[in-house]
């Protein structure tokens, strides 16, 4: 069921930089594109300004032929007229037209750094950040700062310049009418400051509540299968629409808030025309003033009616940018905890040596009141052997899998490959080294060959062929050549259209073609039947010959293939052996075993590697108390690794 989704704790709700602070952040995407911005600005000004000449031509007009009776006069005025409308329309267009590219190459320069940096950031930032969030600041978000650079701060800046200018001319012809004008505008300033900080608070929470509703619809699309199997639609989408409605709720409170602002703003530039208005008859009345400049004056107000009354929406609009660069900013500032070292080692072809020392590992976000989880793993996995990690469910065994490849780092101890820390090379390298398929095996929307082949970019033509064939052979996944378009077929978004067993066959050959000194297996048969996965244990054992493998192992069959075997018991490795030894020697074990058997008695196809050899009969009950004991007097060490 979609969960209501919040952005995560550590996410500041808007930065304490004021709006223009956090606008100039920009700066740095910009760039190049900056010239076509001021170019769009200066045309977009000079339509304004030609704009504002207009009257000036009326005055003369009204107070020369038109007060004299001479039409035939008038029509240069209107010709003049006719061209200098002309000519702010191409200025318009002008700026349209040199803006729309620098805009949109501003956005997608914004958009592959968020993505480089979601790539780069561990995938602990990405246990902590929903899905949706994202997604909204990669489209939403970008969309809204690319429109804001090319319309809004553009105009922005040709708004207030015509504000200004047109004050000017207005105090020009008449100094008393346009510090009247002038005056009456003030109140509009007042009103904008108090609106930006109720209107940025609404901002971030309009954009927050988008982005948890984008997360709804990402899980509720992923998950169809489920809701559909447990009947949850209904209940599904009526916790959709209770998001939708919050966030409905902020647009009606957002667009109440701007209706308020309107409201001056129109109410005040009609109040300013009305008082002058009424001196401005007065002073003609009075031969203060001619009535070409009355008509040039009020035909100039008028012309400001407009950029006045725009400045609540350009304002808005630069407080939703705020938000918007806010929230881009959030995800590209995170600090990367998983890093590559300034110096890092590099080893030609390693043999493959694994070794944990000391290893303590926690999660982020575990609970204060929690121990680490790993709390001093040690193990020696030698070149060249296969070694199976059991331990009961949630012991840690993913966890201890993923920190070979520094998808987290340890919190303390060490990782060896080789004898160097883990932490000493690149993660390019270290992932060339080490390679992993896990029990959720994730294919990308994309070929089976170039799925299968995804860390192998290097490979092209015969070679990359024959790396792809054998990978193939030995994950039992020859019904990529039955797919419609063989290994060309597209597999899908996540690989939906496969079934559980053949993604993960795929995600193993992917593993495999890797080629990698050590090979990371997250129970990656486990939704295979057995006979299946005898057959690729067969192919496996001839591939992990020569690899050193570690291999997390959730049924007595896996463990069979390895050479020896790791039980993972409260957070720290506690025997290594051979599952005969092993089992003679280690209770814990023994119930491991068995508990594996119950589940694998349940696994369609099993029969052969049923519980022969272990001797488990009876010992659940007797383990269940040595547990229960262990919880009241502390955790009991039944052994020291290897
Ligand atoms: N990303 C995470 N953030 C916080 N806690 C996590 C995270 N992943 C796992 N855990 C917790 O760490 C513990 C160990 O999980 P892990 O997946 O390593 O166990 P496991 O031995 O592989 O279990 P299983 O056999 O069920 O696959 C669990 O209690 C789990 O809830």
């Amino acid at each position: 069921m979609p969960a209501t989704q919040h952005h995560p704790d550590h996410m500041p709700v808007g930065s304490d930089l004021n709006a223009v602070r956090a606008l100039w952040r920009l700066r740095v995407f910009i760039g190049r594109a900056a010239p076509a911005f001021v170019l769009s600005a200066v045309f977009a000004s000079a339509g304004q300004l030609i704009g504002l000449s207009i009257p000036q031509v009326l005055e003369s007009m009204v107070d020369g032929p038109l007060s004299d009776g001479d039409a035939s006069a008038v029509m240069p005025f209107a010709l003049l007229i006719l061209g200098l409308g002309t000519l702010e329309a191409v200025f318009y267009a002008l700026r349209r037209w040199v803006v729309v590219g620098p805009g949109t190459r501003v956005e997608s320069r914004m958009r592959n750094a968020l993505y480089a940096k979601l790539q780069d950031l561990p995938v602990s930032f990405h246990d902590k950040w929903p899905s949706g969030q994202l997604l909204s600041r990669a489209v939403s978000d970008l969309g809204l700062i690319r429109r804001w650079l090319s319309f809004g701060l553009v105009f922005t800046f040709v708004n207030l310049l015509t504000i200004v200018v047109g004050t000017g001319i207005l105090i020009s012809m008449n100094w008393m009418l346009g510090l009247v004008f002038l005056v009456c505008a003030m109140p509009l300033w007042i009103v904008g400051f108090r609106f930006e900080g109720r209107y940025s608070a609404l901002s971030r929470r309009s954009q927050d509540q988008a982005g948890d509703l984008a997360t709804a619809v990402e899980e509720s699309v992923h998950g169809i299968r489920v809701l559909k199997a447990f009947g949850r639609g209904k209940h599904a989408l009526s916790s959709f629409r209770e998001q939708a409605e919050s966030l409905r709720s902020t647009e009606i409170e957002k667009a109440r808030l701007d209706a308020n602002i309107w409201a001056w703003l129109l109410l005040v530039p009609a109040l300013s025309i009305a008082l002058c208005l009424g001196l401005g008859i007065w002073l003609t009345a009075n031969d203060q003033m001619s009535v070409g400049a009355l008509v040039a004056f009020f035909a100039t107000a008028t012309m400001l009616a407009w950029p006045i009354e725009s400045i609540g929406f350009l304002l808005a609009f630069a407080l939703d940018a705020r938000t918007a660069t806010d929230r881009f900013f959030e995800v590209v500032d995170s600090e990367n905890t998983v890093v590559d070292p300034e110096q890092a080692r590099e080893l030609g072809d390693p043999v493959g040596a694994l070794s944990f020392t000391g290893v303590r590992f926690r999660y982020q976000d575990s609970p204060e009141r929690f121990g680490d989880l790993l709390q001093g793993v040690d193990l020696d996995i030698r070149p060249g052997e296969t070694m199976a990690l059991v331990g009961l469910t949630g012991s840690g065994k993913t966890t201890m899998t993923a920190l070979t490849t520094r998808l987290y780092d340890v919190t303390g101890g060490s990782i060896t490959l080789d004898g160097v820390d883990v932490r000493a090379f690149t993660r390019e390298e270290l992932r060339r080294h080490i390679a992993m398929a896990f029990e959720d095996a994730t294919l990308f929307s994309d070929s089976v060959r170039a799925n299968v082949l995804l860390g192998r970019p290097e490979l092209e033509g015969e070679e990359a062929e024959q790396v792809l064939h054998e990978a193939l052979r030995i994950a039992q996944a020859g019904f990529a050549y039955d797919l419609p378009e063989g290994v060309d077929t597209k597999v899908g978004e996540e690989g939906m259209s496969l079934s559980g067993g053949q993604r993960q066959r795929l995600a193993l050959a992917r593993a495999v073609a890797a080629r990698p000194a050590v090979l990371v297996l997250d129970d990656p048969l486990s939704a295979l039947d057995v006979a299946t996965e005898a057959r690729v244990e067969a192919e496996l054992r001839s591939v992990l010959a020569s690899t050193t493998a570690l291999v997390v192992a959730h049924r007595p069959s896996t463990v069979m293939m390895a050479d020896r075997v790791a039980l993972l018991e409260d957070g720290r490795v506690t025997a290594v052996g051979t599952h005969s030894e092993m089992l003679r020697e280690s209770e814990h074990y023994r119930f491991v075993i068995s508990s594996l058997e119950d589940d694998a008695v349940n696994q369609p196809g099993f029969g052969d590697v049923a519980a022969s050899d272990t001797e488990a009969a009876g010992l659940e009950a007797a383990e269940r108390e040595r547990r229960l004991q262990n919880t009241m007097t502390g955790p009991i060490s039944t052994g020291g690794a290897s």
